[in-house]
């Protein structure tokens, strides 16, 4: 049976992850331990069974006597421990949720619905550590495994729209805490039909400027509007998640020598976990609609084609309809002005599901099932 660490259990992306396993019972079959970085000797999460009290997350001899270490924790984690741990002899398999150790030579990126002959590629060469891809990557990829599976794409463009999730709990709460101040702003206005809107308009753009808003975390007002640079700068001019569109996604497809060209502007929108892409895809040639949806369709078990029509875009292509569901919808399919070979798309899907916990789930179903 094998003894599994989880790291990093009680944050945002690992209470999706445990939640998930108690779901599918994933914690049959293993022998589960508990780590904490700030509450040893404490009890462990209820997940149906005993589990003896957290250990120190630092502790390398106990970390050592893993067969598998799932973290969640984050990348200041991963980097003070992982070199020390494999450096010490440790061969365990590593799961990780951080983007640290993506790009690593020794690690695969894992989204096994997309790249499961990568994973047992890596695994037969002896491959011990295994990282969850960035959110809107992963959510990308399981929209269009169809036409990268049947290598239909010459480059694409991903104009994102972002969750405030994926900068963690703490922006989550400010961007309520933004939407309660724009509402309190005008509460007099708004209880009086007749009160005009451009006063109103004003008084919230005042608010949103105010020394009194709470920026403390995105630095800036997100509610009733948006935020057009996510994570660091690169030196080209793109952000480090416009980076990580093209090269995680090459990486998990296996094509890293022979890269399709994906770039695009990642916004930060006032949505609260789920994320948006809209792409513009150059195809190789020009393919007839139905033969797309068709290859979009049938890719995966959890992708759904939805109908170009305003109704159903409406009821099932919103951040609104797809949160805390597994389903990966796309829609807004169809032929650009600019010829038969430009492709349209948009897609939604749950950034701590698919985005984040899910493919470490499976990982380590993956690893169990050996
Ligand atoms: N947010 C996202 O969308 C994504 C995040 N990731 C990765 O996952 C990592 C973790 O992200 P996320 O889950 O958002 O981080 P959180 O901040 O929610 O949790 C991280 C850790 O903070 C500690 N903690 C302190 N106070 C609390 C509290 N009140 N409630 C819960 N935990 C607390 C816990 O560690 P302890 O028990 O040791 O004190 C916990 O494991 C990120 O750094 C990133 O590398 C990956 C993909 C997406
Ligand atoms: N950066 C993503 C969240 C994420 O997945 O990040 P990372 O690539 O560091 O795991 C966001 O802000 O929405």
């Amino acid at each position: 049976m094998l003894k599994v660490g989880f790291v990093g259990w009680r944050g945002m992306v690992g209470s999706v992850l445990m939640q998930r396993m108690v779901e599918d019972n994933d914690f049959a079959g293993i022998e589960p331990v508990f780590f904490t970085t700030s509450q040893a000797g404490q009890p462990g999460p209820d997940i149906g069974v005993d589990v003896p009290p957290l250990k120190d997350a630092f502790d390398l001899v106990e970390l050592k006597t893993l067969d598998v270490i799932v973290t969640c924790q984050g990348g200041d984690y991963t980097d003070k421990v992982y070199q020390d741990l494999r450096q010490s002899g440790w061969k365990g398999y590593w799961i990780d949720a951080a983007s640290t150790l993506r790009m690593a030579g020794e690690s695969t990126i894992v989204l096994d619905p997309v790249n499961r002959h990568v994973i047992d590629a890596q695994l037969a060469k002896g491959g011990k550590t295994f990282v969850g891809g960035n959110c809107t990557v992963s959510l990308m990829l399981l929209g269009l495994g169809g036409l990268f599976e049947a290598d239909l794409i010459e480059w694409m463009t991903s104009m994102t729209y972002q969750a405030a999730s994926g900068s963690g709990a703490k922006h989550m709460r400010e961007l309520l805490s933004q939407m309660g101040s724009l509402r309190d702003s005008v509460q007099h206005e708004l209880s009086n039909p007749a009160s005009a809107i451009l006063e109103i308009d004003r008084k919230v753009s005042q608010a949103m400027r105010g020394g009194d808003f709470p920026i403390e975390n995105f630095g800036a007002p997100l509610a009733g509007g948006l935020l057009p640079w996510i994570d660091k700068a690169m030196e080209n001019g793109q952000s480090k998640e416009e980076w990580k569109g093209s090269v995680e996604s090459n990486k998990i497809l296996g094509r890293s020598d022979n890269p399709v060209p994906i770039d695009g502007l990642c916004v930060r929108i006032g949505a609260m976990r789920s994320h948006s892409q809209a792409f513009t895809i150059k195809l190789k040639r020009d393919v007839p609609i139905d033969e797309i949806e068709d290859r979009i369709a049938k890719h995966n078990d959890w992708v759904k084609v939805i109908p170009n029509d305003k109704e159903a875009t409406l009821a099932g292509l919103t951040p609104a309809a797809v949160t805390g569901t597994m389903d990966i919808p796309v829609g807004r399919l169809r032929k650009m002005a600019m010829g038969g070979e430009y492709l349209s798309a948009f897609t939604v899907g749950d950034q701590l599901l698919w985005g984040a916990a899910e493919p470490l789930k499976r990982m380590l179903r993956i690893l169990r099932e050996q």
